[in-house]
């Protein structure tokens, strides 16, 4: 039978030619399963957010194979199977929350209105704990219910993939806490298959069932680990044996070589 998610073989990508091409990513083999929580995790440039544009279909491979449920990424990018959740929110600054929800599914569905992008709308706000700052526009929300708008307009268009492409970066620790708490509980509602882009080990740790740690020169897959630690996870799972050598381990495995 056809892997059913998302499955890469083999692939490889180059930017530039001749001389000055550059390999960004090298023989990379990953399968993510269906409705699972994934995250890519990896220091800064070892090809995270290029990996996660190939997985979208954002970006073509230079070699290799990306399908999903068993079609090529191209076919599933035409099916609407995928939202992206980009690092920085970019809200259209004169719409409400309410209005930047609804956006991606009115571009997506070539429609302004209807009852499906109302409902769609209000229930990823919702979800994301926004129904209150519906009408608030971007300049009065905080960067965390700014990142909150985004996700919610990616749920919006009800994807089977969430892409998610470190989208707390730039947020302070307590709300990054506040903000892992909030997607955990989204996923576990939605169950939608999620790509996570991180360089946070504790985020990584807190979120995943699967993490991919990735090396760099050229960026590839250097260890799958999967993360037992049980579910619904509250901030308390921060403290426990188990998640510290978790984390103990992926610090190991991230940290930088002695170079002889
Ligand atoms: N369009 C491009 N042209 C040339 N090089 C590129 C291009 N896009 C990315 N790169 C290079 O590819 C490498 C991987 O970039 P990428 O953004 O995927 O890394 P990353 O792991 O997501 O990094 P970060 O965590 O800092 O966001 C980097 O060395 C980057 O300079």
């Amino acid at each position: 039978m056809e892997f059913e998610g998302i499955k890469a073989e083999g692939v490889e990508k180059r930017y530039g030619s001749g001389a000055s091409a550059v390999t960004v990513l090298e023989g990379l083999d990953l399968e993510i399963q269906p409705h699972s929580f994934v995250s890519l995790l990896g220091p800064s440039g070892c090809g995270k957010s290029t990996l996660l544009k190939i997985l979208g279909g954002i970006e073509s491979a230079s070699a290799g194979d990306v399908t999903v449920n068993g079609v090529p990424v191209g076919e599933a990018v035409r099916r609407r199977q995928f939202g992206l959740v980009p690092q920085k929110a970019a809200l259209l600054p004169w719409k409400t929350a309410l209005e930047n929800a609804r956006m991606l599914r009115q571009i997506a569905t070539r429609r302004k209105r209807g009852a499906d992008i109302e409902e769609a709308a209000a229930k990823a706000l919702e979800m994301v704990g926004l129904t209150e700052a519906a009408h608030k526009l971007p300049h009065e929300l905080s960067g965390g219910m700014a990142q909150r708008v985004s996700i919610a307009r990616a749920l919006a268009l009800d994807p089977q993939i969430l892409l998610m492409d470190e989208p707390f970066g730039a947020l302070d620790a307590i709300t990054r806490d506040e903000m892992n708490l909030r997607l955990a509980d989204v996923w576990a509602e939605t169950r939608k298959t999620v790509v996570f882009v991180t360089h946070s080990i504790p985020e990584a740790v807190f979120l995943s069932d699967v993490i991919h740690v990735m090396g760099t020169k050229p960026g590839r897959i250097v260890e799958t680990l999967e993360i037992d630690l049980p579910r619904p996870r509250t901030l308390e799972v921060f403290d426990t044996p188990t998640f510290q050598e978790y984390a103990a381990h992926l610090r190991h495995q991230l940290e930088p070589k002695a170079v002889a």
